[in-house]
C-alpha cells in the first residue's frame, strides 16, 4: 500500500528536515503541528498544518491539538473493512498512512536538578502517544515511526517497492508499544515516588539496553545489559569503561558485588573480589596501604579478580595492581602516572564511577522463574548504641576496630558467612555453605596462624555453640553475630570458658 499522507509531530526534530523533504518528493501529502510545521517552513518545505485537518485550533497551551476524530479516524480505519471506509467518507475524513512522532521529553525534564513539579507534568505527551498507539495498532495498514533511527530504512523501502514492507511495519508497531510502555512507566516511577506508594499492585519499571554482551554467564547462554533510566549514578551501569575489553556479563555481577562493598567504608578502603563473594578487603590510613591489605588477605584468590577503590588510584597503588592479573579495577579516579601504568595492559578494564551518590537507595530486583521479588536494599550499618555485650569480657578497642570490619564485610557474603577480621584487614572468609560452622572452618583454614587475636562476624545466629568453639581453638578472641537462638545461652558460656569477648547486635543480614 503506497503511502499518501503523513502527519509529522515531532519533539526531537532530529533528520526531520531531510526525511519530509524526501516524502514531499515522492509525492507525500504531509500534514504536521505548530513547531514541527514551522521547523520545516524555516527549511522551505510547505506542509498541512493540523488546524486544517481538524477543523480546531491548538488550544490550551498545545494540550490538545491531534485528539480529534478527523486524525483518529483516518489512522485507524481498518482499509479493507468497507464500512469503516464509507464512515471516512462519510465524515470526509482522509486515510493517514504514515505517522512520525516523537514525544515531549519527560524523562530528560525530571532528570534536571531542581525540575519544578508543573514543568514535568507539561511533558507529559498525551496526544503523541495517542496518535503513536492508534497507528501501531493498526500497523497493518499504517506505517509508524517513533524512533528518528528508522527514517532511513522506510525511505529506502519506499523508494525500493513503492510501499513499506509489513514485516517492517510491524517492527515497528511493536517498538511504538515498547516504546509508550517504556514512556508511561517511567511517568508511573516519578508521580508513585511522590505519593511514596510501597509495593504498589502493579510494577512497571522499564530498562534501557546498554550493550549486548559477547555471552551470559556461560558462553552458550545469551545476554544483555540494560539500564534503569532514573537510576542510580553509583552503579556499573553508570560508570565510565576508560580502558580495555568489553565488560562481560560476570564482569558486571562481580564489579556491582565490589562497589557494595567499598561503599561501606568512608576510610581508604580496597575491595577484592571473585564470583560475588570478597576474597579480600583492607582499610587503611591511604589507599596504597590499603590495596596492600587488601592483597595480603588473600594473595591466591585475588588473581582474575575484580578490585574496587574508594580512593584516587596513584603512581604506587597502580604499580601494586599491575603487578597481579585483575580482570577490572574500579575508583573514582586515577593519576595521569597511574594511568600509563595500567593501560599498558591491553585487556584490563578500568572503570571510574561518582562516589558522591554512593549513599542513594534503590530497590533491590531479583527474577525468580515466573516472578520478581522486590525488597529495599540491605543498608543497615552498625549502630554501635544498639549492640550488647553479652559475655563478661567487653571487647578492647583495637577488638572492636576488627569487629566493625568483619561485620562491614560478613553483610556482603554470601549465606552462611562467617568472616574473619584483623589488623584493618580480612584474613579469612567462609562463603555460601549450608552449615554455619562449616563456613567457619574455612574461614579459620584460611586464616591459618593468623586467625590467632582475630575478630569473627557471622551474618546470622549460632545454632549452636560449635562455631564459638571452632573459634575459640583457633585463637580468635572477639565475636560479632545478630544473637536470637534458642541456644544463645550455650554459645555465651563457651565464649565466657575461652575469655572471648561476644557481641549481639540485633540484626541479621542474610545474603542469598
Ligand atoms: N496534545 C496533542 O494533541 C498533541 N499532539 C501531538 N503532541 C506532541 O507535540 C509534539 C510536537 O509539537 P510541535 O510540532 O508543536 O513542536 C510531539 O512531541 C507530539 O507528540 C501533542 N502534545 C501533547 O499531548
Amino acid at each position: 500500500m503506497a503511502i499518501k499522507r503523513a502527519l509529522v509531530s515531532v519533539s526531537n526534530k532530529e533528520g526531520i528536515v531531510p526525511f519530509v523533504k524526501a516524502l514531499i518528493e515522492q509525492g507525500v501529502e504531509v500534514i504536521s503541528t505548530g513547531g514541527t510545521k514551522s521547523t520545516l517552513e524555516e527549511n522551505g518545505i510547505d506542509v498541512i498544518g493540523i488546524s486544517e485537518v481538524t477543523g480546531f485550533p491548538e488550544i490550551m497551551d498545545g494540550r490538545v491539538k491531534t485528539l480529534h476524530p478527523n486524525i483518529h479516524g483516518g489512522l485507524l480505519a481498518v482499509r479493507d473493512n468497507e464500512e469503516h471506509m464509507s464512515t471516512l467518507a462519510q465524515h470526509d475524513i482522509t486515510p493517514i498512512d504514515l505517522v512520525v512522532v516523537n514525544l515531549y521529553p519527560f524523562q530528560q525534564t525530571i532528570s534536571k536538578p531542581d525540575v519544578e513539579f508543573a514543568e514535568a507534568i507539561e511533558n507529559i505527551d498525551i496526544g503523541g502517544p495517542s496518535m503513536l498507539r492508534s497507528a501501531a495498532k493498526n500497523h497493518q495498514s499504517v506505517t509508524v515511526i517513533v524512533d528518528p533511527s528508522d527514517y532511513e530504512t522506510v525511505l529506502s523501502e519506499l523508494s525500493e517497492h513503492g510501499e513499506v514492507t509489513s514485516e517492517t511495519k510491524r517492527r515497528l508497531g511493536a517498538k511504538v508499544f515498547r516504546h509508550t510502555a517504556a514512556y508511561d512507566a517511567v511517568i508511573a516511577e516519578y508521580l508513585t515516588n511522590m505519593t511514596g506508594e510501597e509495593s504498589p499492585e502493579s510494577l512497571t519499571v522499564t530498562f534501557e539496553k546498554k550493550q549486548d554482551l559477547r555471552y551470559g554467564e556461560n558462553p552458550h547462554q545469551k545476554a544483555a545489559f540494560y539500564k534503569k533510566p532514573l537510576g542510580s549514578v553509583f552503579s556499573v551501569a553508570a560508570a565510565t569503561q576508560l580502558h580495555g575489553k568489553e565488560l562481560s556479563y560476570n564482569n558486571i555481577n562481580d564489579a556491582n558485588a565490589a562497589l557494595q562493598i567499598v561503599k561501606e567504608f568512608t576510610e581508604p578502603a580496597a575491595v577484592a573480589v571473585k564470583h560475588m563473594n570478597p576474597c579480600g578487603v583492607g582499610v587503611g590510613a591511604s589507599i596504597t596501604e590499603a590495596f596492600d591489605k587488601a592483597y595480603a588477605a588473600d594473595p591466591t584468590s585475588i588473581f582474575g579478580g575484580i578490585v574496587a577503590l574508594n580512593g584516587e588510584v596513584n603512581e604506587e597503588t597502580a604499580t601494586k595492581l599491575h603487578e597481579i592479573f585483575l580482570e577490572i579495577v574500579i575508583a573514582p579516579s586515577y593519576s595521569e602516572k597511574a594511568l600509563e601504568i595500567l593501560t599498558s595492559k591491553k585487556n584490563i578494564r578500568l572503570l571510574t564511577i561518582d562516589f558522591s551518590t554512593a549513599a542513594k537507595v534503590e530497590k533491590s530486583l531479583t527474577s525468580v522463574q515466573g516472578g520478581l521479588l522486590v525488597q529495599d536494599e540491605d543498608t543497615l550499618s552498625l549502630d554501635e548504641a544498639n549492640v550488647s555485650i553479652v559475655t563478661k569480657r567487653e571487647p578492647t578497642e583495637k577488638e572492636w576496630e576488627d569487629l566493625k570490619l568483619a561485620w562491614s564485610v560478613v553483610k556482603h557474603v554470601k549465606s552462611n558467612a562467617i568472616v574473619l577480621a584483623k589488623d584493618g584487614m580480612t584474613i579469612g572468609v567462609g562463603a555460601g555453605q549450608m552449615n554455619r560452622v562449616g563456613a567457619a572452618n574455612i574461614a579459620i583454614n584460611q586464616a591459618g596462624e593468623k586467625a590467632e587475636g582475630s575478630a569473627l562476624g557471622s551474618d546470622a545466629f549460632f545454632p549452636m555453640n560449635d562455631t564459638v568453639e571452632a573459634a575459640a581453638k583457633a585463637g580468635v578472641t572477639a565475636i560479632i553475630q545478630p544473637g536470637g537462638s534458642i541456644r544463645d545461652e550455650d554459645s555465651i558460656t563457651k565464649a565466657d570458658e575461652y575469655g572471648i569477648t561476644m557481641v549481639f547486635t540485633g540484626v541479621r543480614h542474610f545474603k542469598h
